[in-house]
C-alpha cells in the first residue's frame, strides 16, 4: 500500500510539477530560495564588476590599462574554479551547511578588501578571495537543492540558481548604473559592499537550514536524516510514503558501501577520490556534467555579455567608436563615460533582463519539457542566431551605415540567442549536473562541472578578444558550430532525469543501484540503453548480481522498517 501511496505522490504521472507541485513542496521551495543567495553573489559580481570599472573616480584615482582590468575578471574566475574543487572535497567531509558557512565567511573577507580598497593589489587579492568564496557556493547551492527535492519539482527547484544568477546580474548591473555618477569613491565602494549583505545572510542563515538527508543517510545518522525529510516534506516521520523515500535513500547507501571497498566520499587520498570520476563507472556521467558546463560556456553567453557592446559598436549602433574596425576589449577598457551607453545598456543591461525573463518560463516547465527537450530546442535556436550574426557581418560589414536594417537584425539576433540560452542553457548547465552523479561522488562530480564553467568561462574570455580582432565572422560562425555540437551532444549523450528520485537516475546508467519505483515511460529513457524487464512497476536488470544483491537488500529494509513488501 505504502509503494502505491509513494509511487502514486512520487511518481512521473501524478504528482504535479510546475507551480502546483512548487506550492505543494513549500517548504523544500524555501529551503532552495534560500539556499540560491549563492548564485546571486556570483551574478551580482558578474552586473556590478563592468560598470565599477569604468566608474569616474575610480578610473580617475587609479588609471590602469586593459591588462590590469583582465586581471580583475580573471583572478575571480581562476579562485573560483580553486573554490569550487576544494568545496567538492569539504561538502563531503563536513557537511553541505557548514561549507556553505564557511564559503559565505570567505565570501565576506573577499568583499570586505574589496571595498575597502586602497589599491589595485588590495582590490585584486580581494577578488581572488571573494572568487573562492563565488566558486565554492557555485556548487554548493544547486548541490543542496538537488538533495534536499522531491524528483517531480527538482528541475524548478535547482533552476533557482539561474534565477539567482541573473537576478544578481540585473541587479549588480543596474545598481552600479545607478551609482556610477555620485561623488567619490562612494560611486564604487558602495555597490562592491552591498554585495556584504547576502554574503551575510547565507553565512548566518545557512545553520538552520534542515541538512542533506541524502549525506546524513551516507554518514549513518539514520534519524537525523528522517527528522531532516520530514520537515521538508512536511510529513509525518511515521508517514508510509516518507518511509518509501528514506528507504530508496538508504537502499542507495547501503548497496555502495557492500559493493564497493571504499567509499570515494571517505577517500582518504585525493587523487583516488578525484580519479574515481574518471572510472568505468562514472566517466559517462562526467562527461556529461562537464561537457553540459563546457557547452554552456561555449554557447558564448559571456562573450557577447562582456564583447556585445563592443560588437554593436562596431556594427555602428550606439555610440561611436574612435577608430575604425571592430574593437575588441571589454566595454570596461572603453574609458569613463561609456558607463551610460546607449549600445552598453541596450546589449549588457538588456542581455541580463531576457535572461531573467527567459529563465521564469524555464522554472516552470523544465520538469514538464524534459531537460533534454529543453536543450535540444536551445541549441538550434542558439545555433542558428550566431549563424545570422555571423552572415549579417559578412554581408554589411564594410558598410554598416547604408545597411541599418542587418544592423538591428544583427541585435535582434543577440536577444533571440540569449531567450534561447535563458531558457535552455542557462539553466539546465546548473540542473544537470546536480543529478547526473550518484550519492557516492556527487559532490566531486558537482564541482568538477562547476570547475569545467569557470574554467571555460576564463577560456572565452581569454580567446574573444583576438579572435574578434581576427574575423568577428568567424567568431561567430565558431560559437554556432559549437551550438550545433551541443546539439548533438544533448541528443546523443544525455538521458532524461526529470521527474525521476536522484536514485532512480543511477538506472539511467545502467548502475542497477537503488531504484524502487519505476513507473517512467521507458521510451523517454533517450540514448541510453536499460537493459532489464519491467515487472511490478520495478525494473528488473537482466544480468549481474547487483541485482539480486539489491532486492535482498530491499527485503532486509523492509523488514527492518516495517514497511509492506517485505
Ligand atoms: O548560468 C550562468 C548565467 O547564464 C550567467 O549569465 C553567465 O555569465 C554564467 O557564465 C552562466 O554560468
Amino acid at each position: 500500500m505504502a509503494r502505491a501511496a509513494y509511487t502514486q505522490l512520487h511518481g512521473h504521472f501524478h504528482h504535479p510539477s510546475g507551480p502546483r507541485g512548487l506550492w505543494a513542496n513549500r517548504t523544500a521551495l524555501t529551503c532552495a530560495i534560500f539556499a540560491s543567495i549563492g548564485g546571486l553573489t556570483f551574478g551580482y559580481d558578474q552586473g556590478v564588476i563592468a560598470n565599477v570599472l569604468v566608474m569616474r573616480d575610480f578610473v580617475g584615482r587609479w588609471p590602469i590599462g586593459p591588462w590590469e582590468k583582465g586581471m580583475m575578471t580573471a583572478v575571480l574566475e581562476l579562485g573560483a574554479l580553486l573554490g569550487a574543487l576544494a568545496a567538492g572535497v569539504l561538502a563531503d567531509r563536513y557537511s553541505r551547511r557548514h561549507t556553505i558557512l564557511l564559503a559565505s565567511v570567505i565570501f565576506v573577507i573577499g568583499s570586505a578588501i574589496q571595498t575597502l580598497s586602497q589599491s589595485i593589489p588590495h582590490l585584486i587579492t580581494g577578488r581572488a578571495i571573494g572568487g573562492i568564496g563565488v566558486g565554492a557556493l557555485s556548487m554548493l547551492s544547486p548541490l543542496y537543492m538537488a538533495e534536499i527535492s522531491p524528483p517531480e519539482v527538482r528541475g524548478s527547484l535547482i533552476a533557482l540558481e539561474q534565477l539567482a544568477i541573473v537576478s544578481g546580474v540585473v541587479f549588480g548591473f543596474w545598481f552600479g548604473f545607478g551609482t556610477r555618477n555620485m561623488d567619490g569613491s562612494i560611486s564604487w565602494r558602495l555597490p562592491l559592499g552591498i554585495q556584504l549583505i547576502p554574503g551575510i545572510i547565507l553565512g548566518l542563515g545557512c545553520l538552520f537550514l534542515p541538512p542533506s538527508p541524502r549525506l546524513l543517510v551516507l554518514q549513518g545518522k539514520l534519524e537525523d536524516a528522517k527528522k531532516s525529510l520530514a520537515y521538508l516534506r512536511q510529513r509525518d516521520a511515521d508517514d508510509p510514503v516518507l518511509r518509501e523515500e528514506l528507504l530508496s535513500m538508504r537502499l542507495e547507501a547501503l548497496l555502495l558501501s557492500r559493493t564497493s571497498s571504499e567509499t570515494p566520499a571517505k577517500s582518504t587520498s585525493i587523487v583516488s577520490a578525484w580519479s574515481v570520476l574518471f572510472s568505468k563507472k562514472y566517466l559517462r556521467r562526467t562527461m556529461i556534467g562537464v561537457g553540459m558546463m563546457f557547452f554552456q560556456q561555449w554557447s558564448a553567453i559571456n562573450a557577447l555579455l562582456y564583447y556585445g557592446p563592443t560588437l554593436v559598436e562596431s556594427i555602428g549602433l550606439g555610440a561611436p567608436t574612435s577608430g575604425s574596425g571592430p574593437s575588441t576589449s571589454m566595454p570596461a577598457d572603453e574609458g569613463g563615460d561609456k558607463a551610460g551607453s546607449p549600445t552598453n545598456l541596450l546589449v549588457s543591461g538588456g542581455i541580463g533582463i531576457v535572461q531573467l525573463v527567459a529563465v521564469l518560463p524555464a522554472i516552470v516547465f523544465i520538469d514538464r519539457l524534459g531537460r533534454r527537450a529543453l536543450l535540444r530546442g536551445g541549441s538550434v535556436v542558439m545555433g542558428c542566431a550566431h549563424f545570422a550574426i555571423a552572415f549579417l557581418i559578412y554581408q554589411f560589414s564594410s558598410d554598416w551605415e547604408h545597411h541599418q536594417a542587418g544592423a538591428w537584425a544583427a541585435v535582434v539576433c543577440i536577444y533571440i540567442f540569449t531567450l534561447a540560452y535563458g531558457l535552455s542553457f542557462g539553466p539546465v548547465g546548473w540542473v544537470l549536473p546536480s543529478e547526473v552523479f550518484p550519492l557516492e561522488v556527487r559532490s566531486k562530480g558537482v564541482a568538477l562541472s562547476t570547475a569545467s564553467n569557470w574554467t571555460n568561462n576564463f577560456i572565452i574570455g581569454l580567446i574573444t578578444p583576438p579572435l574578434m580582432a581576427y574575423s568577428p565572422a568567424i567568431t561567430f560562425i565558431t560559437f554556432s558550430t559549437t551550438c550545433f555540437l551541443a546539439y548533438l551532444w544533448a541528443s546523443r549523450c544525455v538521458p532524461e532525469t526529470a521527474g525521476r528520485s536522484l536514485e532512480e537516475i543511477g538506472r539511467l546508467f545502467g548502475d542497477g543501484g537503488g531504484v524502487l519505483y519505476h513507473g517512467v515511460d521507458s521510451s523517454q529513457f533517450g540514448p541510453i540503453e536499460v537493459r532489464g524487464e519491467e515487472r511490478d512497476g520495478l525494473l528488473h536488470r537482466g544480468s549481474g548480481g547487483r541485482r539480486d544483491m539489491r532486492s535482498m537488500i530491499e527485503a532486509e529494509l523492509r523488514a527492518e522498517m516495517g514497511l509492506d513488501g517485505a
